[in-house]
Parts: structure tokens; C-alpha cells; sequence
């Protein structure tokens, strides 16, 4: 085991459990280890279960009384409706100086303040980039996780899943969730949208496919590899009068692109607000 502070209970090892379970075990050396994990969840994901397998985390299928008690750490990462009757069913049993981190959409702060209270609590959004350590996690404290050494002991667990950035206004955390917590999802959306134009376009359906990935995934490596802001990279593609610049004008057309994806984030966090509000039986 490392010198983390207790263990780490994963409640709920689906899709983005997974994921962030995967993040912290990519090192092999330093940081989490295998033995510092138990993965609570009846059915785990693929991801969590090959980790089970093959890297033997431990797994329950409940977080049970017994289990709670002897937790430093609780992640919680379950369907956003379960949160609140599942923690308050722990209240008695988790120690008082447990660290929990939620990572579910839409849950504010007050919900898992009152299910759990007197706890350090953290909210983050994370995304499911964190398996291969290119996620991207945003947090905010309640007033007692609010310390240096809490920010530090959060940063240990989400670091190796990708970029941590903190945030006091928890207001701002459905913008996040709707930008880096979805945005996978648009990115795919596009991949998918590039590759059938693609096929329409007369390529046969594998290259089709091989093209819009390697596409998709270059141009982000090249914005991660720092050589210049998207909109600079944009330009050095597209020649004046040429291939690119007629089809940017389509993607531009009547609000276009930019247009549906305002539309998109913006739709994504009014729902994201209203999940919040609901979770708080307002
Ligand atoms: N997917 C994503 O990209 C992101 C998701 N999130 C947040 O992560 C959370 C989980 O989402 P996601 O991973 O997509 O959902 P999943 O349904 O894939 O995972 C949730 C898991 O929790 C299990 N579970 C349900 N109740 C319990 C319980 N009482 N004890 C233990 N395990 C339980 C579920 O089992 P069963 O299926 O059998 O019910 C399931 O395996 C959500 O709150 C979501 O908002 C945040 C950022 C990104
Ligand atoms: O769709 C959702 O609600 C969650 C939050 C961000 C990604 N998945």
C-alpha cells in the first residue's frame, strides 16, 4: 500500500468510475496503488472489471456499515438521483474525517453537506479522458475540505487521471459539466459526423472511420503539444480561397457550428441545474 491517507472506496465503478479508477492505477510506480482501492458496486464496468482481474483491486458488492468505517477516502460515482438516500445511509458509520469526493453532475455541495454532515467534502466534474490520464477535473471545496492539505490529498487522486483546476464559485460547475464533463461526448459526435460525411463522399466505411479518428485525435494532440491557440492552428490550415475555407464557410452557415454549440452547453447546463435542484428536493 502507499502512504496514502486510508483507503479508497470507489462507490459506483461504471462508466466514469471506471475511468478514474483506470487513471490512478496507469502508473506503475509512486502514487495510488492497487492495494489502496476497494471498487463498491454490485456490477462494475468493463474497465473496472478488468481491473479487478487483472491488477486485483479489491471489490464489494455494498458499501456496508462495517466498509465505511474503515475508509480515508470515498468517491462517489453514482447516478446523480441515488446520491442523496445512499449517503445519508452512511452518516453513522463513515469516519467524521473522511475525505469524500463526488463527482456526480448536477449535485451541489448543500446535497452532500446534509447527507453527510461535518465532512470534507469536494464536488468535481471529471470526464472519461481520466482512463488514458488526459481527463479533465474541476473542483470546488466546502468550507471544511477548504485547506492546503485537502487540496493536496484531491490533486493526488486526480492527477494521474489528467488536469486538475479549482473553482470557489460552485455556481460555475454546471458550465464545467457541460463543457469538459460532456464535451467527450460532442467531440464523439463530431468524429461520427465526419467520418459518415466521409462515406458519403465515396470512401469506403473502414478508412472513412480510420480518417476522422486520426483526424480528430491529431489536431487535439497538436493543441495539447502547445503549438499555438485553436483558432491560430485553424488558420494555418485553410489556404485563402481554397478546400478548407469552403468547408468552414458551410460549417459557419447561419450561426452554424459555433451557433449549435452555444446551443449545446447551454442546454446542458440549465439540465445540469435543474438535476442539481432536484437532488436538493427543492
Ligand atoms: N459518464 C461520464 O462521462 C461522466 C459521469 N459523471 C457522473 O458520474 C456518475 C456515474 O455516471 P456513469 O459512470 O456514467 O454511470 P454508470 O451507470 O455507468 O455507473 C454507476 C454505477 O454505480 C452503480 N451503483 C448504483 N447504485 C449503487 C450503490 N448503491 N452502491 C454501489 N454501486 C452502485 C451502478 O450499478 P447498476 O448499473 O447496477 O445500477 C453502476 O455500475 C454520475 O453521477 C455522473 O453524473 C461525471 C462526469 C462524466
Ligand atoms: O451526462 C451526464 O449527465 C454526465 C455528466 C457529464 C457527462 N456525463
Amino acid at each position: 500500500m502507499s502512504d496514502i491517507e486510508g483507503r479508497i472506496g470507489l462507490l459506483g465503478a461504471g462508466r466514469m468510475g471506471s475511468a478514474l479508477a483506470q487513471g490512478w492505477l496507469r502508473k506503475a510506480r509512486g502514487g495510488i496503488s492497487a492495494d489502496d482501492i476497494i471498487l463498491i458496486d454490485p456490477r462494475p464496468g468493463v474497465g473496472a472489471q478488468t481491473l479487478i482481474e487483472t491488477r486485483g483491486v479489491a471489490q464489494a458488492d455494498a458499501l456496508t456499515p462495517e466498509l465505511a468505517r474503515t475508509l480515508g477516502t470515498l468517491v462517489v460515482a453514482i447516478k446523480p438521483d441515488q446520491v442523496r438516500p445512499v449517503l445519508s445511509a452512511l452518516n453513522d458509520d463513515l469516519p467524521l474525517d473522511a475525505l469524500v469526493i463526488s463527482i456526480c453532475a448536477g449535485v451541489p455541495l448543500r446535497t452532500l453537506s446534509k447527507a453527510l454532515p461535518d465532512r470534507p467534502i469536494v464536488r468535481a466534474m471529471a470526464n472519461t479522458p481520466a482512463a488514458i490520464g488526459e481527463g479533465m477535473s474541476v473542483c470546488v471545496a466546502n468550507p471544511i475540505a477548504d485547506t492546503k492539505a485537502f487540496e493536496k490529498r484531491v490533486e493526488r487522486l486526480l492527477k494521474p487521471a489528467g488536469l486538475v483546476e479549482w473553482i470557489s464559485d460552485e455556481r460555475l460547475m454546471d458550465a464545467v459539466t457541460a463543457v469538459s464533463g460532456s464535451g467527450p461526448a460532442y467531440v464523439f459526435l463530431f468524429t461520427e459526423a465526419l467520418a459518415a460525411a466521409a462515406e458519403a463522399e465515396g470512401l469506403p466505411r473502414a478508412l472513412a472511420l480510420t480518417l476522422a479518428k486520426q483526424t480528430v485525435a491529431g489536431a487535439g494532440a497538436l493543441m495539447k503539444a502547445g503549438q499555438g491557440e485553436p483558432d491560430e492552428l485553424r488558420r494555418a490550415v485553410t489556404s485563402p480561397g481554397g478546400a478548407t475555407q469552403a468547408g468552414l464557410d458551410a460549417l459557419m452557415n447561419g450561426g452554424g457550428l459555433p451557433g449549435l454549440v452555444r446551443n449545446a452547453v447551454s442546454a446542458a447546463e440549465r439540465r445540469g441545474r435543474k438535476m442539481g435542484s432536484q437532488s436538493a428536493g427543492d
